[in-house]
């Protein structure tokens, strides 16, 4: 992996916003269309913020989440919210929003109106990551009931319930995101600094974010 540190999260922000939408112009030279998978979660709003502000042909991007917690988009807690009120708005309104999330009980009943459409868009031209303390990412948790599945196996999306993680996910797994062509994990904080060197010491069954790691970009600045 790559670490690269920032002399503050602004400064973060702007500059991952402007690498992806490298990458992704990169891509439409050479394609028809392009894809990105993103975090939900605290961190990166700035980051699509400034994202969304970009000029990019966007008509010919998908955009999709890399997880998302099995609520409704009237809960606070969900990912696609956060990705249509920051992200899919201004000059990116014009992408295609790639659902992870269907209007059923469970993610097991959702899941199959979902792969389709997921799996046209693979491989992903770039993908971002969030970290939790735990090491988790995306929404492969430490003590998931689906972990070894997520880590190992060769399915696309997965849904996922884990200890620490309040409501049932759905989750893309190591393969997917591995197999993006450029890929980032984003953290801010002193505590998620050190829970990534602790990361890359130990297995990815006690620290899922290990499984990610090998040629990823890291950027990281303090709170
Ligand atoms: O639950 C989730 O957590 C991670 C980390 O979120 P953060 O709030 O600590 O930034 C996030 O990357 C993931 O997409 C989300 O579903």
């Amino acid at each position: 992996m790559e670490l690269v540190t920032y002399p503050d999260v602004e400064i973060m922000m702007i500059s991952l916003a402007d690498r992806l939408a490298s990458e992704l112009r990169r891509g439409l030279e050479q394609n028809d269309r392009v894809s990105v998978a993103v975090p939900g979660g605290t961190t990166p709003g700035p980051a699509f913020d400034a994202l969304s502000d970009t000029q990019l042909d966007w008509g010919r991007v998908d955009v999709m989440l890399t997880d998302e917690r099995w609520v409704g988009e009237d809960s606070p807690r969900s990912n696609t919210r956060l990705l249509r009120k920051r992200l899919l708005t201004g000059r990116a309104a014009a992408a295609n929003l790639v659902q992870l999330r269907a209007d059923t009980e469970t993610p097991e009943e959702g899941l199959p109106a979902l792969i389709e459409a997921v799996e046209a868009a693979l491989p992903l031209t770039s993908v971002v990551l969030g970290m939790g303390e735990d090491m988790h990412t995306a929404s492969i948790f430490p003590g998931a009931d689906r972990l070894e599945e997520a880590l190992h196996g060769k399915a696309t999306l997965l849904p996922m319930r884990a200890p620490g993680a309040p409501e049932p996910r759905i989750t893309l797994t190591a393969r997917v995101l591995n197999d993006a062509m450029n890929r980032h994990i984003l953290i801010r904080g002193a505590a998620k600094r050190e829970a990534l060197e602790k990361a890359r010491h130990m297995s990815a069954d006690e620290a899922p974010v290990a499984a990610i790691l090998r040629g990823t970009v890291v950027h990281w600045a303090e709170d």
